[in-house]
């Protein structure tokens, strides 16, 4: 379970965040929603662990997974290794059954740039549940995407985390895609000091 009570967050003079309180439970799904430039990926960031730089507190599981917009792989390893570099301790018939698994059966020598944006995707779903996360993070994994692949990825993702079960948060722009994957819905919107919970 993710506990999240933050209190505030600020860049510099500038209020970002205000009062968030909210918990995300093992097996749940919440989306984040809320206008551009209001303060979702700095939330991301924050529950995450890459900010610590707030008031409150974030309590996390220890196995953690973060998948960004871009797909983050290192151009200079091939697929296998991409999800083997994070995992030390993974046998290779997993991490090859998990390439099977995202659609990637048969591409594991191949380097990120020798693979489409939806397979690199499909590639960083895998890096993220082959250690079968406890808590799992995602920043608008499906942007730029065409309409078919954007579903079969949405789809995909949904199967696995039934799957492994983490507490996953999320952003979209997308309420189509907070529909199918989110259990919840919370929505940053302008406050007093920083962005709150829409009730
Ligand atoms: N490192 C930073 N330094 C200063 N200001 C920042 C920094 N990162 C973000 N901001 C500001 O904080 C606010 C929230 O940004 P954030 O990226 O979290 O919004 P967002 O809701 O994710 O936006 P979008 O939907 O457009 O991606 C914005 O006003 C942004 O300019």
């Amino acid at each position: 379970m993710i506990r999240v009570d933050i209190q505030s967050k600020n860049f510099g003079a500038t209020p970002v965040l205000g009062s968030i309180r909210f918990d995300v439970s093992n097996g749940q799904t919440i989306a984040l929603v809320g206008p551009s430039g209001i303060g979702k990926s700095t939330l991301l960031r924050i529950v995450s662990g890459i900010d610590s730089d707030f008031r409150g507190t974030v309590v996390r599981p220890e196995k953690q997974a973060v998948v960004f917009q871009e797909p983050t792989l290192l151009p200079w390893r091939s697929a296998l290794e991409n999800l083997c570099i994070i995992h030390p301790n993974l046998p290779k018939d997993r991490a090859l059954d998990m390439l099977e698994r995202v659609g990637l059966g048969g591409m594991a020598a191949l380097f990120p740039g020798q693979l489409s944006l939806g397979q690199q995707r499909r590639l960083s779903l895998a890096r993220a549940f082959v250690g079968a996360p406890e808590m799992l993070i995602m920043d608008e994994p499906f942007v730029s995407l065409d309409a078919q692949t954007g579903r079969a990825m949405l789809t995909l993702t949904k199967e696995l985390i039934a799957e492994t079960g983490p507490a996953t948060l999320f952003v979209t722009h997308d309420i189509h895609e907070a529909d199918v994957l989110a259990d919840r819905v919370l929505k940053l919107q302008a406050g007093p000091q920083g962005a709150i919970l829409a009730v």
